[in-house]
């Protein structure tokens, strides 16, 4: 369950945002529209604790995030939040399977080698487990990081722009994929984009 009240934030710069809120009940998922420069990932780095709110409260597995310590809140994202980066950063020299390994050491998650065999094998990836990350494709990449952002088992799935680059069939994979996925692990799948295409996937939208 993911509730946000209230939310501003403002950058040095100036630039000050409001944002609507947010309530999604236990396996509801979002998609938040808007055109570029309205404030799509600020409120992603919001909700993922990534940036600190001036005023407001984002309330995730009842806890109010916006009050913990930075360093509490890296534990918290990592045992609760998942984040499907915009543009995805791996280390290039490890395999696919120790990259995911490497996550789970930092944000202290165990998840047995079957288990992420498991997940490699939903996201079609399995064949790729020991190739080392630089020589996949742009869609194998894709996929592993939604691989890596669904490795904690997160209660919040936070996906920047996931199909963005993508043409019709594969952003209509990526996108059902990423709701099977949420319903599986019951989590909360909150997705934002300028994409219009995704619109009639998701049953609750928000236009920023
Ligand atoms: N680090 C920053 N410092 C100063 N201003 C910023 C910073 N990041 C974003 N902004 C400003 O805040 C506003 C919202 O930016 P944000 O990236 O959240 O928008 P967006 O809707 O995600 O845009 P896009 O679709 O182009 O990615 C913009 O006016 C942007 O210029």
């Amino acid at each position: 369950m993911l509730t946000t009240q209230n939310l501003s934030y403002t950058y040095a710069s100036g630039t000050a945002l409001k944002f609507p809120d947010i309530s999604l009940e236990e396996d509801e998922d979002l998609l938040i529209l808007g055109a570029s420069g309205v404030g799509k990932t600020t409120l992603l780095h919001l909700m993922g604790g990534l940036l600190k709110p001036d005023s407001g409260s984002i309330t995730l597995a009842n806890q109010g995030i916006q009050k913990l310590s930075q360093r509490k809140m890296d534990t918290f994202r990592g045992e609760h939040i998942g984040i499907v980066f915009q543009k995805a950063i791996f280390i290039q020299s490890l395999s696919v399977i120790d990259n995911i390994k490497a996550k789970l050491f930092f944000t202290e998650t165990t998840l047995s080698t079957e288990d992420i065999t498991s997940l490699l094998t939903t996201l079609n990836l399995v064949d790729k487990k020991d190739s080392l990350v630089q020589k996949l494709s742009e869609g194998q990449k894709q996929r592993l990081s939604i691989a890596i952002a669904l490795s904690n088992k997160p209660k919040l799935i936070l996906a920047d722009e996931p199909t963005a680059s993508l043409d019709d069939l594969n952003a209509k994979n990526v996108i059902t994929l990423l709701l099977s996925e949420a319903r599986k692990q019951k989590a909360n799948l909150v997705v934002i984009t300028h994409d219009h295409r995704i619109k009639e996937y998701f049953s609750k939208t928000i236009e920023l």
